[in-house]
Protein backbone atom coordinates (compact mmCIF):
# COMPACT_ATOMS: atom_id res chain seq x y z
CA UNK A 1 0.00 0.00 0.00
CA UNK A 2 0.88 3.69 -0.99
CA UNK A 3 2.39 4.83 2.65
CA UNK A 4 1.53 8.35 1.80
CA UNK A 5 -1.92 7.65 1.37
CA UNK A 6 -2.33 5.58 3.85
CA UNK A 7 -0.96 8.66 5.89
CA UNK A 8 -3.38 10.85 4.65
CA UNK A 9 -6.15 8.33 4.67
CA UNK A 10 -5.22 8.05 8.42
CA UNK A 11 -5.05 11.50 8.46
CA UNK A 12 -1.13 11.93 10.29
CA UNK A 13 1.63 13.54 8.48
CA UNK A 14 4.46 11.98 6.24
CA UNK A 15 6.58 12.61 9.51
CA UNK A 16 4.78 11.21 11.79
CA UNK A 17 3.90 8.18 9.40
CA UNK A 18 7.63 7.64 8.92
CA UNK A 19 8.43 8.30 12.92
CA UNK A 20 5.97 5.16 13.27
CA UNK A 21 7.53 3.05 10.55
CA UNK A 22 10.97 3.93 12.65
CA UNK A 23 9.78 3.14 15.54
CA UNK A 24 8.10 0.13 14.63
CA UNK A 25 11.50 -1.01 13.48
CA UNK A 26 12.83 -0.15 16.47
CA UNK A 27 10.74 -1.90 18.47
CA UNK A 28 10.56 -4.98 15.91
CA UNK A 29 14.96 -5.04 16.66
CA UNK A 30 14.61 -4.96 20.50
CA UNK A 31 12.47 -7.17 20.92
CA UNK A 32 14.19 -9.55 18.48
CA UNK A 33 17.00 -8.60 20.55
CA UNK A 34 15.30 -9.38 24.22
CA UNK A 35 14.42 -12.93 22.32
CA UNK A 36 17.70 -13.63 21.62
CA UNK A 37 19.28 -12.72 24.10
CA UNK A 38 17.14 -14.77 26.82
CA UNK A 39 14.43 -16.44 24.99
CA UNK A 40 16.56 -18.29 21.82
CA UNK A 41 17.53 -21.78 22.74
CA UNK A 42 20.64 -21.09 22.69
CA UNK A 43 20.23 -18.56 25.26
CA UNK A 44 21.73 -20.48 27.83
CA UNK A 45 25.14 -20.58 25.89
CA UNK A 46 27.20 -17.65 26.91
CA UNK A 47 29.36 -15.11 24.54
CA UNK A 48 29.65 -11.80 23.96
CA UNK A 49 26.46 -10.13 23.68
CA UNK A 50 26.53 -8.44 20.49
CA UNK A 51 27.33 -12.50 18.88
CA UNK A 52 23.94 -13.67 20.21
CA UNK A 53 22.34 -10.76 18.84
CA UNK A 54 23.52 -10.52 15.40
CA UNK A 55 25.86 -12.29 13.11
CA UNK A 56 27.71 -8.93 12.21
CA UNK A 57 29.89 -10.34 14.88
CA UNK A 58 31.33 -13.24 13.16
CA UNK A 59 31.45 -11.56 9.98
CA UNK A 60 33.31 -8.43 11.13
CA UNK A 61 35.51 -10.91 13.54
CA UNK A 62 36.71 -12.89 10.47
CA UNK A 63 36.80 -9.79 8.08
CA UNK A 64 39.78 -8.65 11.00
CA UNK A 65 42.17 -11.75 10.30
CA UNK A 66 42.48 -12.12 13.78
CA UNK A 67 38.77 -14.49 14.20
CA UNK A 68 41.53 -17.67 15.54
CA UNK A 69 43.12 -15.31 17.87
CA UNK A 70 39.94 -14.30 18.76
CA UNK A 71 38.51 -17.74 19.80
CA UNK A 72 41.49 -18.41 21.71
CA UNK A 73 40.90 -15.13 24.05
CA UNK A 74 37.00 -16.42 23.95
CA UNK A 75 37.35 -20.00 25.26
CA UNK A 76 39.62 -18.75 27.78
CA UNK A 77 36.90 -16.20 28.93
CA UNK A 78 33.52 -18.19 28.57
CA UNK A 79 34.61 -21.67 29.08
CA UNK A 80 34.35 -24.75 26.52
CA UNK A 81 31.33 -23.65 24.72
CA UNK A 82 30.75 -20.35 23.38
CA UNK A 83 27.75 -18.49 21.24
CA UNK A 84 29.40 -17.04 18.33
CA UNK A 85 26.46 -15.92 16.25
CA UNK A 86 22.68 -15.99 17.01
CA UNK A 87 22.41 -19.70 15.68
CA UNK A 88 26.34 -20.84 16.00
CA UNK A 89 28.05 -22.31 19.06
CA UNK A 90 32.17 -23.18 19.05
CA UNK A 91 33.33 -26.32 21.03
CA UNK A 92 36.70 -26.25 22.21
CA UNK A 93 36.79 -30.06 23.63
CA UNK A 94 38.35 -33.03 22.27
CA UNK A 95 34.82 -34.84 22.93
CA UNK A 96 33.14 -32.09 21.20
CA UNK A 97 35.44 -32.27 18.11
CA UNK A 98 34.88 -35.63 17.47
CA UNK A 99 30.91 -35.63 18.11
CA UNK A 100 30.86 -32.46 15.44
CA UNK A 101 33.59 -33.69 12.48
CA UNK A 102 33.73 -37.48 13.57
CA UNK A 103 32.25 -40.57 11.71
CA UNK A 104 29.23 -40.42 13.13
CA UNK A 105 28.24 -43.99 15.09
CA UNK A 106 25.64 -46.14 14.56
CA UNK A 107 21.98 -44.53 14.92
CA UNK A 108 23.52 -41.00 15.25
CA UNK A 109 22.94 -38.36 12.42
CA UNK A 110 25.75 -36.71 10.19
CA UNK A 111 26.89 -33.31 10.83
CA UNK A 112 25.92 -31.92 7.21
CA UNK A 113 27.95 -28.92 6.22
CA UNK A 114 26.47 -25.66 6.65
CA UNK A 115 24.25 -24.15 3.96
CA UNK A 116 25.18 -21.01 3.93
CA UNK A 117 28.61 -22.02 3.02
CA UNK A 118 27.40 -24.00 0.08
CA UNK A 119 29.37 -23.82 -2.94
CA UNK A 120 27.08 -26.06 -5.56
CA UNK A 121 28.59 -29.49 -6.47
CA UNK A 122 32.16 -28.47 -5.11
CA UNK A 123 33.32 -31.75 -3.03
CA UNK A 124 34.32 -29.55 -0.06
CA UNK A 125 31.24 -27.80 0.55
CA UNK A 126 28.20 -29.77 -1.04
CA UNK A 127 26.28 -30.55 1.71
CA UNK A 128 24.59 -33.58 -0.27
CA UNK A 129 26.26 -36.70 1.63
CA UNK A 130 25.35 -39.01 -1.65
CA UNK A 131 27.56 -36.38 -3.70
CA UNK A 132 30.35 -36.22 -1.63
CA UNK A 133 30.57 -39.89 -1.08
CA UNK A 134 30.22 -40.37 -4.51
CA UNK A 135 33.19 -37.80 -5.52
CA UNK A 136 35.50 -38.64 -3.10
CA UNK A 137 35.32 -42.31 -4.32
CA UNK A 138 36.20 -41.35 -7.44
CA UNK A 139 38.58 -38.62 -6.71
CA UNK A 140 40.27 -41.17 -3.76
CA UNK A 141 41.78 -43.63 -6.03
CA UNK A 142 44.18 -40.60 -7.36
CA UNK A 143 45.30 -40.43 -3.83
CA UNK A 144 45.89 -44.14 -2.89
CA UNK A 145 49.23 -45.13 -1.96
CA UNK A 146 50.03 -46.56 -4.85
CA UNK A 147 49.08 -43.50 -6.88
CA UNK A 148 51.42 -41.43 -4.33
CA UNK A 149 53.92 -44.07 -5.52
CA UNK A 150 53.42 -42.94 -8.96
CA UNK A 151 53.34 -39.23 -8.16
CA UNK A 152 56.65 -39.14 -6.38
CA UNK A 153 58.39 -38.88 -9.29
CA UNK A 154 56.36 -35.51 -10.57
CA UNK A 155 56.54 -34.03 -6.94
CA UNK A 156 60.15 -34.86 -6.53
CA UNK A 157 60.84 -33.13 -10.15
CA UNK A 158 59.32 -29.90 -8.84
CA UNK A 159 61.76 -29.88 -5.54
CA UNK A 160 64.29 -30.59 -7.48
CA UNK A 161 63.24 -27.25 -9.25
CA UNK A 162 62.63 -25.52 -6.38
CA UNK A 163 66.12 -26.11 -5.07
CA UNK A 164 67.57 -24.64 -8.74
CA UNK A 165 65.13 -21.75 -8.54
CA UNK A 166 66.51 -20.83 -4.96
CA UNK A 167 69.83 -20.98 -5.86
CA UNK A 168 69.52 -18.87 -8.96
CA UNK A 169 67.20 -15.94 -7.80
CA UNK A 170 68.89 -15.93 -4.48
CA UNK A 171 72.37 -15.88 -6.32
CA UNK A 172 73.90 -18.22 -3.64
CA UNK A 173 72.72 -16.36 -1.12
CA UNK A 174 73.75 -13.14 -1.92
CA UNK A 175 69.94 -12.10 -1.91
CA UNK A 176 67.13 -12.82 0.15
CA UNK A 177 64.18 -14.96 -1.31
CA UNK A 178 60.55 -14.73 0.24
CA UNK A 179 60.44 -18.37 0.83
CA UNK A 180 56.39 -18.17 1.34
CA UNK A 181 55.56 -17.49 -1.88
CA UNK A 182 58.78 -19.84 -3.67
CA UNK A 183 56.84 -22.42 -1.79
CA UNK A 184 53.37 -21.47 -3.52
CA UNK A 185 55.09 -21.59 -7.08
CA UNK A 186 56.35 -25.21 -6.04
CA UNK A 187 53.09 -26.17 -4.38
CA UNK A 188 51.30 -25.04 -7.15
CA UNK A 189 52.89 -26.67 -10.07
CA UNK A 190 52.33 -29.66 -7.93
CA UNK A 191 49.00 -29.49 -7.91
CA UNK A 192 48.44 -28.11 -11.34
CA UNK A 193 50.30 -31.20 -12.88
CA UNK A 194 49.07 -33.69 -10.46
CA UNK A 195 45.64 -32.51 -10.66
CA UNK A 196 45.03 -31.50 -14.49
CA UNK A 197 48.26 -33.29 -16.17
CA UNK A 198 50.35 -29.51 -16.50
CA UNK A 199 52.07 -27.37 -14.60
CA UNK A 200 51.32 -23.93 -13.84
CA UNK A 201 54.69 -22.83 -15.08
CA UNK A 202 55.10 -20.93 -11.85
CA UNK A 203 58.50 -21.95 -10.34
CA UNK A 204 60.07 -21.11 -13.94
CA UNK A 205 58.63 -17.91 -14.48
CA UNK A 206 59.24 -17.17 -10.80
CA UNK A 207 55.77 -16.11 -10.43
CA UNK A 208 51.61 -16.72 -11.13
CA UNK A 209 49.14 -14.50 -11.59
CA UNK A 210 46.20 -17.16 -10.43
CA UNK A 211 48.08 -17.92 -6.67
CA UNK A 212 48.14 -13.95 -5.52
CA UNK A 213 44.05 -14.60 -6.08
CA UNK A 214 43.43 -17.57 -3.57
CA UNK A 215 43.34 -16.40 -0.50
CA UNK A 216 40.44 -13.07 -1.83
CA UNK A 217 38.75 -16.10 -3.54
CA UNK A 218 38.47 -17.58 -0.45
CA UNK A 219 38.00 -15.10 1.59
CA UNK A 220 34.77 -13.99 -0.69
CA UNK A 221 32.78 -16.95 1.13
CA UNK A 222 32.61 -14.28 3.90
CA UNK A 223 30.60 -12.00 1.70
CA UNK A 224 28.22 -15.28 0.02
CA UNK A 225 27.57 -15.74 4.11
CA UNK A 226 25.98 -12.00 4.92
CA UNK A 227 24.13 -11.93 1.17
CA UNK A 228 22.70 -15.51 2.24
CA UNK A 229 21.81 -14.58 6.00
CA UNK A 230 20.53 -10.82 5.00
CA UNK A 231 19.27 -10.62 1.47
CA UNK A 232 18.52 -7.41 1.63
CA UNK A 233 21.21 -5.54 3.93
CA UNK A 234 24.26 -8.17 3.58
CA UNK A 235 25.46 -6.64 0.62
CA UNK A 236 25.91 -3.65 1.35
CA UNK A 237 27.45 -4.72 4.94
CA UNK A 238 29.86 -7.21 3.06
CA UNK A 239 30.70 -3.72 1.53
CA UNK A 240 32.00 -2.04 4.62
CA UNK A 241 33.46 -4.71 6.31
CA UNK A 242 35.19 -6.94 2.94
CA UNK A 243 37.89 -4.94 0.23
CA UNK A 244 35.37 -4.32 -2.60
CA UNK A 245 38.28 -5.70 -5.05
CA UNK A 246 36.83 -9.52 -3.65
CA UNK A 247 34.28 -10.36 -6.03
CA UNK A 248 36.10 -9.44 -9.10
CA UNK A 249 39.57 -11.60 -7.85
CA UNK A 250 36.58 -14.35 -7.04
CA UNK A 251 35.20 -14.16 -10.49
CA UNK A 252 38.83 -14.09 -11.95
CA UNK A 253 39.93 -17.11 -10.05
CA UNK A 254 36.71 -19.21 -10.68
CA UNK A 255 37.13 -18.22 -14.57
CA UNK A 256 40.46 -19.54 -14.41
CA UNK A 257 39.80 -22.46 -12.45
CA UNK A 258 37.46 -22.98 -15.30
CA UNK A 259 39.37 -22.72 -18.20
CA UNK A 260 42.23 -25.15 -16.57
CA UNK A 261 39.46 -27.77 -15.86
CA UNK A 262 37.41 -27.15 -19.25
CA UNK A 263 41.12 -27.36 -21.22
CA UNK A 264 41.37 -31.13 -19.04
CA UNK A 265 38.42 -32.17 -20.14
CA UNK A 266 38.51 -31.39 -23.51
CA UNK A 267 41.61 -33.62 -23.81
CA UNK A 268 40.53 -36.74 -22.95
CA UNK A 269 43.39 -39.02 -22.34
CA UNK A 270 42.03 -40.80 -19.31
CA UNK A 271 44.64 -43.49 -19.22
CA UNK A 272 46.51 -40.59 -17.28
CA UNK A 273 46.18 -41.00 -14.00
CA UNK A 274 45.64 -37.18 -12.70
CA UNK A 275 43.17 -36.42 -10.26
CA UNK A 276 40.73 -35.29 -12.60
CA UNK A 277 41.03 -37.85 -15.05
CA UNK A 278 39.20 -40.28 -12.17
CA UNK A 279 36.61 -37.39 -11.48
CA UNK A 280 35.94 -37.59 -15.40
CA UNK A 281 35.57 -41.49 -15.69
CA UNK A 282 32.82 -41.31 -13.33
CA UNK A 283 29.91 -39.68 -15.65
CA UNK A 284 27.58 -40.09 -13.19
CA UNK A 285 29.65 -36.06 -12.08
CA UNK A 286 27.91 -33.53 -14.18
CA UNK A 287 30.74 -31.18 -15.79
CA UNK A 288 29.54 -28.54 -13.27
CA UNK A 289 30.33 -30.50 -10.49
CA UNK A 290 33.83 -30.61 -12.15
CA UNK A 291 34.41 -27.42 -12.49
CA UNK A 292 33.42 -26.48 -8.55
CA UNK A 293 35.36 -29.29 -7.51
CA UNK A 294 38.32 -27.91 -9.31
CA UNK A 295 37.91 -24.34 -7.86
CA UNK A 296 38.68 -26.51 -4.49
CA UNK A 297 41.41 -28.93 -6.24
CA UNK A 298 43.96 -25.89 -7.15
CA UNK A 299 43.05 -24.25 -3.39
CA UNK A 300 43.08 -26.82 -0.99
CA UNK A 301 46.02 -28.65 -2.76
CA UNK A 302 48.24 -25.66 -2.87
CA UNK A 303 48.00 -22.78 -0.25
CA UNK A 304 47.49 -24.87 2.68
CA UNK A 305 50.80 -27.18 2.15
CA UNK A 306 52.53 -24.14 1.27
CA UNK A 307 51.58 -22.24 4.31
CA UNK A 308 52.49 -24.95 6.75
CA UNK A 309 56.00 -25.03 4.92
CA UNK A 310 56.22 -21.25 5.16
CA UNK A 311 55.18 -21.42 8.82
CA UNK A 312 57.52 -24.40 9.74
CA UNK A 313 60.46 -22.49 8.34
CA UNK A 314 59.80 -19.44 10.68
CA UNK A 315 60.08 -21.43 13.26
CA UNK A 316 62.72 -23.45 12.49
CA UNK A 317 64.62 -20.38 11.85
CA UNK A 318 63.55 -18.52 15.74
CA UNK A 319 63.81 -21.41 17.78
CA UNK A 320 67.41 -22.08 19.10
CA UNK A 321 69.07 -25.40 17.93
CA UNK A 322 65.93 -26.83 16.40
CA UNK A 323 67.29 -26.59 12.71
CA UNK A 324 70.78 -27.41 13.60
CA UNK A 325 68.87 -31.03 15.10
CA UNK A 326 67.33 -31.12 11.75
CA UNK A 327 70.22 -30.49 9.79
CA UNK A 328 72.58 -32.92 11.89
CA UNK A 329 69.32 -35.50 11.26
CA UNK A 330 69.29 -35.30 7.40
CA UNK A 331 72.83 -35.00 6.87
CA UNK A 332 73.86 -37.67 8.69
CA UNK A 333 71.71 -39.98 6.49
CA UNK A 334 71.82 -38.45 3.08
CA UNK A 335 74.96 -38.57 0.88
CA UNK A 336 73.71 -36.99 -2.11
CA UNK A 337 70.48 -35.02 -2.88
CA UNK A 338 69.28 -38.59 -5.06
CA UNK A 339 68.93 -40.50 -2.23
CA UNK A 340 65.92 -38.00 -0.70
CA UNK A 341 62.47 -39.51 -1.58
CA UNK A 342 59.54 -39.89 0.20
CA UNK A 343 60.42 -43.71 1.38
CA UNK A 344 64.15 -42.52 2.83
CA UNK A 345 62.44 -39.37 5.14
CA UNK A 346 59.94 -41.57 6.41
CA UNK A 347 61.82 -42.84 9.07
CA UNK A 348 63.37 -39.20 9.87
CA UNK A 349 61.52 -38.84 13.10
CA UNK A 350 63.14 -35.25 13.83
CA UNK A 351 61.90 -34.26 10.56
CA UNK A 352 58.77 -35.80 11.29
CA UNK A 353 58.43 -34.05 14.38
CA UNK A 354 59.35 -30.56 13.26
CA UNK A 355 56.68 -31.03 10.60
CA UNK A 356 53.59 -31.90 13.24
CA UNK A 357 54.84 -28.91 15.25
CA UNK A 358 54.41 -26.55 12.47
CA UNK A 359 51.09 -27.71 11.69
CA UNK A 360 50.02 -27.43 15.45
CA UNK A 361 51.48 -23.84 15.66
CA UNK A 362 50.03 -22.94 12.75
CA UNK A 363 47.43 -25.02 11.23
CA UNK A 364 46.52 -24.02 7.52
CA UNK A 365 42.65 -24.04 7.66
CA UNK A 366 42.37 -22.30 11.24
CA UNK A 367 38.93 -21.05 11.33
CA UNK A 368 36.34 -23.49 12.40
CA UNK A 369 34.52 -25.20 9.70
CA UNK A 370 31.01 -24.82 10.59
CA UNK A 371 28.38 -28.06 10.07
CA UNK A 372 24.67 -27.70 10.83
CA UNK A 373 23.47 -29.50 14.01
CA UNK A 374 20.35 -32.62 12.90
CA UNK A 375 19.67 -31.74 16.61
CA UNK A 376 22.51 -33.75 18.56
CA UNK A 377 24.14 -34.09 21.83
CA UNK A 378 27.44 -32.20 21.47
CA UNK A 379 30.03 -32.88 24.22
CA UNK A 380 27.08 -33.75 26.91
CA UNK A 381 25.00 -30.13 25.48
CA UNK A 382 21.69 -31.06 23.05
CA UNK A 383 22.45 -29.12 20.69
CA UNK A 384 18.78 -28.55 18.36
CA UNK A 385 18.65 -28.88 14.39
CA UNK A 386 19.80 -26.40 12.12
CA UNK A 387 22.64 -24.34 14.60
CA UNK A 388 25.36 -23.64 13.16
CA UNK A 389 28.41 -25.76 15.34
CA UNK A 390 32.62 -25.48 14.76
CA UNK A 391 35.68 -26.80 17.33
CA UNK A 392 38.49 -25.05 15.51
CA UNK A 393 41.76 -26.79 15.81
CA UNK A 394 43.23 -23.33 16.46
CA UNK A 395 42.48 -23.30 19.51
CA UNK A 396 42.74 -27.00 20.53
CA UNK A 397 46.56 -26.08 19.84
CA UNK A 398 46.99 -23.55 22.13
CA UNK A 399 45.13 -24.58 25.16
CA UNK A 400 47.31 -25.48 28.27
CA UNK A 401 44.85 -28.00 28.82
CA UNK A 402 46.30 -30.48 26.33
CA UNK A 403 49.61 -28.71 25.50
CA UNK A 404 52.83 -27.64 27.89
CA UNK A 405 53.52 -24.70 27.38
CA UNK A 406 51.70 -24.43 23.89
CA UNK A 407 53.08 -20.97 22.20
CA UNK A 408 56.68 -23.00 22.16
CA UNK A 409 57.81 -24.50 19.20
CA UNK A 410 59.05 -27.93 20.26
CA UNK A 411 59.46 -31.18 17.85
CA UNK A 412 60.19 -33.15 20.76
CA UNK A 413 56.40 -34.03 21.51
CA UNK A 414 56.60 -35.75 18.55
CA UNK A 415 59.29 -38.27 19.51
CA UNK A 416 58.35 -41.11 21.78
CA UNK A 417 56.65 -40.64 24.77
CA UNK A 418 56.81 -36.72 23.98
CA UNK A 419 56.50 -34.45 26.83
CA UNK A 420 54.42 -35.62 29.49
CA UNK A 421 51.64 -33.61 29.77
CA UNK A 422 50.69 -33.41 25.77
CA UNK A 423 47.74 -35.23 24.87
CA UNK A 424 48.57 -35.38 20.71
CA UNK A 425 44.49 -36.07 20.33
CA UNK A 426 43.81 -32.49 20.01
CA UNK A 427 46.19 -32.08 16.95
CA UNK A 428 43.54 -32.30 14.32
CA UNK A 429 45.34 -30.22 11.13
CA UNK A 430 43.32 -32.45 8.60
CA UNK A 431 40.51 -32.55 10.70
CA UNK A 432 38.33 -35.79 10.93
CA UNK A 433 35.73 -38.16 9.76
CA UNK A 434 34.08 -38.31 6.03
CA UNK A 435 34.86 -34.62 5.28
CA UNK A 436 38.29 -34.92 6.17
CA UNK A 437 41.30 -33.97 3.94
CA UNK A 438 41.83 -35.92 1.40
CA UNK A 439 45.18 -34.59 0.51
CA UNK A 440 47.15 -35.49 3.69
CA UNK A 441 49.27 -37.88 2.82
CA UNK A 442 50.20 -36.67 -0.18
CA UNK A 443 50.89 -32.89 1.76
CA UNK A 444 53.39 -34.85 4.01
CA UNK A 445 55.27 -36.26 1.01
CA UNK A 446 55.72 -32.68 -0.13
CA UNK A 447 56.30 -31.19 3.35
CA UNK A 448 59.40 -34.29 3.95
CA UNK A 449 60.92 -33.88 0.71
CA UNK A 450 61.44 -30.27 0.53
CA UNK A 451 62.16 -29.67 3.93
CA UNK A 452 64.57 -32.45 3.82
CA UNK A 453 66.20 -31.22 0.36
CA UNK A 454 66.28 -27.48 1.68
CA UNK A 455 68.24 -28.60 4.96
CA UNK A 456 70.36 -30.26 2.47
CA UNK A 457 71.32 -28.07 -0.19
CA UNK A 458 71.52 -24.53 1.82
CA UNK A 459 72.39 -22.80 5.01
CA UNK A 460 69.80 -20.86 5.95
CA UNK A 461 69.64 -16.96 7.33
CA UNK A 462 67.06 -15.22 8.43
CA UNK A 463 66.90 -11.79 6.84
CA UNK A 464 63.34 -11.03 7.66
CA UNK A 465 64.97 -9.39 10.80
CA UNK A 466 61.94 -7.43 11.73
CA UNK A 467 59.63 -10.75 12.32
CA UNK A 468 59.43 -11.57 16.36
CA UNK A 469 55.94 -13.19 16.40
CA UNK A 470 54.86 -15.36 13.47
CA UNK A 471 50.75 -14.87 14.62
CA UNK A 472 50.72 -11.49 15.32
CA UNK A 473 52.06 -11.02 11.69
CA UNK A 474 49.60 -13.17 10.27
CA UNK A 475 46.24 -12.89 9.04
CA UNK A 476 43.67 -15.61 8.84
CA UNK A 477 41.03 -14.86 6.47
CA UNK A 478 39.63 -18.67 5.74
CA UNK A 479 43.28 -19.08 4.36
CA UNK A 480 46.45 -17.38 5.95
CA UNK A 481 47.62 -13.89 4.52
CA UNK A 482 50.95 -14.43 5.94
CA UNK A 483 53.85 -11.66 5.61
CA UNK A 484 56.83 -11.94 3.64
CA UNK A 485 59.55 -14.61 5.01
CA UNK A 486 62.99 -13.41 3.14
CA UNK A 487 65.89 -15.84 4.15
CA UNK A 488 69.09 -16.43 2.36
CA UNK A 489 69.58 -19.54 1.08
CA UNK A 490 73.40 -20.34 1.00
CA UNK A 491 74.78 -23.40 -0.96
CA UNK A 492 76.33 -25.86 1.40
CA UNK A 493 79.43 -27.31 0.30
CA UNK A 494 77.92 -30.96 -0.44
CA UNK A 495 75.34 -29.34 -2.58
CA UNK A 496 76.06 -29.34 -6.35
CA UNK A 497 72.84 -27.20 -7.71
CA UNK A 498 75.44 -24.02 -7.81
C1 LIG B 1 49.22 -29.22 5.06
C2 LIG B 1 48.36 -29.31 4.07
C3 LIG B 1 46.88 -29.47 4.22
C4 LIG B 1 46.07 -29.24 5.30
C5 LIG B 1 46.46 -28.78 6.69
C6 LIG B 1 44.71 -29.55 4.89
C7 LIG B 1 43.61 -29.46 5.72
C8 LIG B 1 42.32 -29.80 5.33
C9 LIG B 1 41.17 -29.74 6.20
C10 LIG B 1 41.19 -29.29 7.65
C11 LIG B 1 40.09 -30.14 5.48
C12 LIG B 1 38.63 -30.23 5.96
C13 LIG B 1 37.88 -29.01 5.49
C14 LIG B 1 36.44 -28.96 5.95
O1 LIG B 1 35.97 -29.83 6.64
O2 LIG B 1 35.77 -28.00 5.57
C15 LIG B 1 40.55 -30.43 4.15
C16 LIG B 1 39.75 -30.86 3.12
C17 LIG B 1 40.20 -31.11 1.85
N1 LIG B 1 41.51 -31.07 1.41
FE1 LIG B 1 43.13 -30.62 2.51
N2 LIG B 1 44.73 -29.94 3.58
C18 LIG B 1 46.03 -29.93 3.14
C19 LIG B 1 46.49 -30.30 1.90
C20 LIG B 1 45.70 -30.76 0.87
C21 LIG B 1 46.20 -31.22 -0.40
C22 LIG B 1 47.67 -31.32 -0.82
C23 LIG B 1 45.13 -31.53 -1.15
C24 LIG B 1 45.21 -32.08 -2.55
C25 LIG B 1 44.47 -31.81 -3.50
C26 LIG B 1 43.93 -31.28 -0.35
C27 LIG B 1 42.62 -31.46 -0.76
C28 LIG B 1 41.51 -31.37 0.07
C29 LIG B 1 40.15 -31.63 -0.37
C30 LIG B 1 39.71 -32.01 -1.79
C31 LIG B 1 39.33 -31.46 0.75
C32 LIG B 1 37.81 -31.66 0.83
C33 LIG B 1 37.56 -33.06 1.35
C34 LIG B 1 36.10 -33.39 1.60
O3 LIG B 1 35.26 -32.49 1.72
O4 LIG B 1 35.81 -34.58 1.72
N3 LIG B 1 44.33 -30.83 0.88
N4 LIG B 1 41.92 -30.23 4.08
Amino acid sequence: MDVSKSARFLSISRLEAASLIILALISYYALKCIYLLYYHPLARFPGPRLASMSDLWISSSIATGRHPFRMVKLHQEYGDVVRIGPNWLSFATLQAYQDIYGRPSQGKKLFLKFAEFERPGDISTTRDPDLHSLQKRALSKGFSAAALRDQEVIVQQYADLLVRQLSSLGQGGKVATNIGEALNWFTFDVIGDLAFGEPFNALLNGSNHMISLITDALRYSGVIFLRRQRPYVGPLIARLLFPRHLEETHLEYQKLADEKSAKRILRGDLDRQDFFSHLIRDHRITKEELMATAWTLIMAGSETTATALTATIFYLLRTEGVLQKLRDEVCTKFDSSDQINDGSTKGLEYLSAVIEEGLRLFPPLALGLPRESPGAVIDGHYVPPGVCVSAENFSLSYDSRFWIEPQSFKPERWIGAGIEGDNKAAHVPFSEGPRSCIGKSLAYVEMRLILAKLVWHFDWVLASTDLDDWNQASMCYALWTMPKLMVEFHPRQASSVY
